[in-house]
């Protein structure tokens, strides 16, 4: 097309021609710079010869569709529901601007796939303040780049396999306890308050080695408070949400630091991940973490492994007590392994490697829960994804809830069918995760602890539903029923 253009001037204008002949060199030049440009450009927008101006109504300036946004967030049908109704009226894909921002919602595999595997270069999380002062300036979701590749790395050690085998026999006892005297009980409890206590206790015991009973309360109050601050104001007025958020994280750090001084000092010592950090003291700087930094790591990983998992572990109850055919097989697999054991055995990381439906359920309840509903960046630069057109410092939310619900990805996706994922899955088709450089660090921790419960609970007991309203919890921004799941178990 350009040699025919250029062919067409040459046959009328002279000059044009003169001027051709004279600049040689330079037309070949800017005939290449232009090339250059055109593939650099195809390629950034990966097979989107389109490029779309996206559909949706900003507002008013800074306030948008702010009101709209914390109305279904303060609804029964939870935060979603806002998302929903927008693409309803716009499609796929929509813009709304939230809190001075515009949004951009990615619903594709595609738009998946061009943010996740530029994470950081070309989009990054965007900062919130309240978020940073709450799990603090060295944690791995407020550090730039270099610090984040450092310290992930040094995270990894409670997340490698030997420490999750470890992890899972310590898991399985403290719940196989717990759901016994449940049942011995008989008496109808709420699955998300027990969910919450146990990934949270199992965790503390991971990671520090507390267990006192009074002390992991009073840890996990401070720690629900940074995590209820995390998306407030950020101003420190007395009794706000920030403010308390803030108070808590000062209380919960002058107790890590005391943990560290009585390591350090002799008085105490256990195995566990605190112990293997300050195992490192002597070694160079960039092969251990400063004392800020396990700090506001161990605030993260508590915060960013309590409340998913937990809610994760309610979804499955209420999915398996939907579909009574997957709970029947699923128990069957528990059963046959429960069958090869002697009274009182406890389960082994070979164990959850052979539950090969148990996995599979984990998925679905993945899949269907969404546990996070969308995983925010902004965009560093102009740039379009999936031919949409994105200008830089709009924030494009990937839609892991619309790829997870897409019935071309996923067919009948509203039911509950772990025999779905016999079947390969499409790249970023199955995200709960996240992926690239910040995939979930707790990924595989959350996926044995799960599959720990449903063995428990599916290969021991059966149970009732003592509540069926479906309503979502308030001002949650993890969806969780409102009556946090009752249930009663009976013991097979
Ligand atoms: C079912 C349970 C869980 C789900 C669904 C989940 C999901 C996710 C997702 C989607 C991300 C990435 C977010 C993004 O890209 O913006 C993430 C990051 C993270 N998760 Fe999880 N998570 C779970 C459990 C855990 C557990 C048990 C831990 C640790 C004990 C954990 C620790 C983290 C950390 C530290 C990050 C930040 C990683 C980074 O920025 O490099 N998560 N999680």
């Amino acid at each position: 097309m350009v040699v025919a253009a250029v062919a067409e001037l040459w046959k009328h204008n002279e000059e044009i021609v003169t001027l051709l002949k004279n600049n040689y060199d330079l037309l070949i030049a800017a005939f290449l710079a232009v090339a250059a440009t055109f593939l650099v450009s195809k390629a950034w927008s990966k097979g989107g010869a389109r490029s779309i101006d996206v559909p949706g109504r900003l507002g008013l300036p800074f306030i948008g569709e702010t009101l709209a946004f914390l109305s279904a967030t303060n609804s029964f049908k939870g935060c979603y529901e806002f998302v929903n109704l927008r693409r309803s009226r716009y499609g796929k894909w929509f813009k709304t601007r939230l809190f001075g921002k515009i949004h951009v919602f990615v619903p594709t595999t595609e738009g998946a796939r061009k943010i996740f595997t530029n994470d950081f270069s070309y989009f990054n999380k965007g900062y919130v303040k309240s978020m940073a002062d709450c799990v603090g300036p060295k944690s791995l979701l407020s550090v730039p780049h270099e610090s984040h590749k450092r310290i992930r790395r040094l995270l990894s050690d409670p997340f490698s396999m030997p420490s999750l085998a470890t992890f899972v026999v310590k898991f399985d006892q403290l719940l196989s306890q717990r759901l016994a005297r449940l049942a011995r009980n008989g008496d109808s409890f709420k699955v998300l308050e027990f969910s919450m206590q146990m990934t949270f206790d199992a965790m503390c015991s991971m990671l520090m080695s507390v267990t006192e009973e009074s002390l992991l309360r009073e840890i996990e109050k401070d720690c629900t408070a940074v995590s209820e601050a995390m998306l407030s104001l950020p101003v420190m007025i007395p009794g706000s949400r920030y403010y308390k958020g803030i108070k808590a994280r000062e209380r919960v750090m002058e107790r890590f630091s005391g943990m560290i001084e009585r390591r350090r000092s002799g008085v105490e010592s256990h195995e566990d991940f605190l112990q293997s950090m300050l195992a490192k003291d002597s070694y160079p700087s960039t092969e251990k973490l400063e004392d800020a930094e396990i700090m506001d790591n161990l605030l993260t990983l508590i915060i960013a492994g309590q409340t998913t998992t937990a809610a994760a572990m309610m979804w499955s109850v209420k999915f398996l007590n939907d579909n009574r055919d997957a709970q029947d097989r699923l128990r069957e697999e528990q059963l046959a392994i429960t069958r090869k054991k002697a009274d009182g055995y406890l389960l082994s990381l070979e164990d959850i490697n052979s539950m090969s439906y148990g996995l599979k359920v984990v998925k679905e309840t993945l899949r269907m829960s969404n546990v996070l509903l969308w995983f925010p960046r902004v965009a560093l630069n102009d740039c379009t994804v999936d031919g949409i057109e994105i200008k830089k410092g709009w924030h494009v939310n990937i839609d892991a809830t619309c790829i997870h619900y897409d019935p071309v990805l996923y067919k009948d996706p509203l039911q509950f069918n772990p025999s779905r994922f016999e079947e390969m899955q499409k790249s970023y088709s199955f995200i709960p995760f996240g992926s690239g450089p910040r995939t979930c660090l707790g990924m595989n921790m959350a996926k044995v602890t799960l599959m720990v419960f449903l063995h428990r609970l599916a290969g021991g007991y059966k149970w009732t539903m003592d509540d069926l309203d479906l309503s979502l919890e308030k001002k949650s921004h993890i969806p969780r029923l409102r009556s946090g799941c009752p249930i009663t178990l009976k013991a097979l």
